[in-house]
């Protein structure tokens, strides 16, 4: 087997250089290649997975949400995808606990010796690959916006801070979507899309019932056309991202969106896309490692 540790400098705290040598002693022990490979810039690692996907049998991905998506959309445009396996070290880390991987760095890495990888679903928006989420509307800036001074300072902290000052601010577009066959029209303050039942470090147990390898992606639309809507949007996300009367849940394989032009998408908590978007799921696209549980459970 061959590895590749692909890693994020600037991920979480910027701690994971201190651990690489304790990395290389792992695989050494085991007589495991291993390359190590640091990003220079944002959209490194995407290149970097993109050309060198061929070359390994797995990429050992070291970073947060970001990261990770960076180096699944490098995958995507290869023909020959090695399995992917996480360690967690950013902020949110979304994909890694959806996945079920440890955050002891020990424990992921013993994981990995130990168990065989899996395929699991990708999505598309427009071009552009994503694991997990798709948003917009309120809250779904604050990912991206928080600066990454900020993260360094306060951690996980500094989302909860800008999610308070976005929840205030006024969010209501028009939304025309189309979900394989069924078309809904209103107006809208959030439109919030998972593969599973996490985002931003929440767990919403009662949003999705989907699996990771179904085909499935599921939209909610939090509707704004009750009053205190952002209350009763704070105490959908307080109950597990429990669906209101006045909200609308859609499962599919293929959505398009039609609204404002200047209406801003996030994918995997990044800046995506502008306007109208398609959002189609790939079926169990790439191979990646899970925990003995999550494959009972999400596969
Ligand atoms: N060498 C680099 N210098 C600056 N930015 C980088 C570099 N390599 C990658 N990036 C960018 O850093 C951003 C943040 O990375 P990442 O999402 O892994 O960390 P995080 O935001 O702390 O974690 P999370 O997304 O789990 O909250 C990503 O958008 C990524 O494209």
């Amino acid at each position: 087997m061959k590895y590749l540790l692909m890693y994020n400098p600037v991920s979480g705290r910027s701690k994971f250089k201190k651990k690489i040598k304790q990395i290389k002693r792992f695989f050494d022990k085991r007589n495991l290649e291993i390359d190590i490979y640091e990003s220079k810039k944002a959209g490194d690692l995407e290149l970097k997975a993109q050309h060198h996907a061929k070359d390994y049998d797995v990429f050992l991905v070291a970073g947060g949400d970001g990261t990770i998506s960076e180096v699944v959309n490098g995958m995507m445009k290869s023909e020959i995808r090695p399995s992917l396996a996480i360690l967690p070290c950013g902020t949110a880390n979304d994909i890694a606990a959806i996945l079920g991987v440890p955050r002891w760095l020990w424990l992921a890495l013993r994981m990995y010796m130990k168990h065989e990888p899996v395929l699991m679903d990708i999505n598309q928006m427009n071009d552009r690959y994503f694991v997990y989420t798709a948003a917009s509307g309120v809250l779904s800036r604050i990912s991206y916006d928080v600066s990454r001074r900020k993260i360094k300072k306060y951690g996980y902290l500094a989302y909860v801070f800008e999610a308070m000052r976005d929840f205030v601010k006024e969010y209501n577009y028009p939304c025309h979507i189309e979900c394989d066959g069924k078309v809904l029209e209103t107006d809208c303050m959030m439109i919030l899309g998972l593969s599973s039942n996490r985002v931003g470090g929440m767990r919403l147990i009662n949003f999705s019932k989907s699996k990771l390898n179904d085909g499935l992606f599921e939209i909610r639309v939090f509707t704004s056309r009750r009053r205190f809507r952002r209350f009763r949007l704070a105490s959908s996300f307080i109950r597990g991202g429990k669906k209101l009367r006045e909200d609308f849940h859609l499962v599919g394989k293929h959505f398009k969106i039609e609204t404002d032009d200047n209406i801003l998408w996030n994918a995997d908590g990044e800046a995506a896309e502008k306007g109208n978007i398609e959002i189609r799921t790939i079926e169990k696209a790439l191979s990646v490692y899970v925990s003995p549980r999550r494959k009972r459970k999400q596969f």
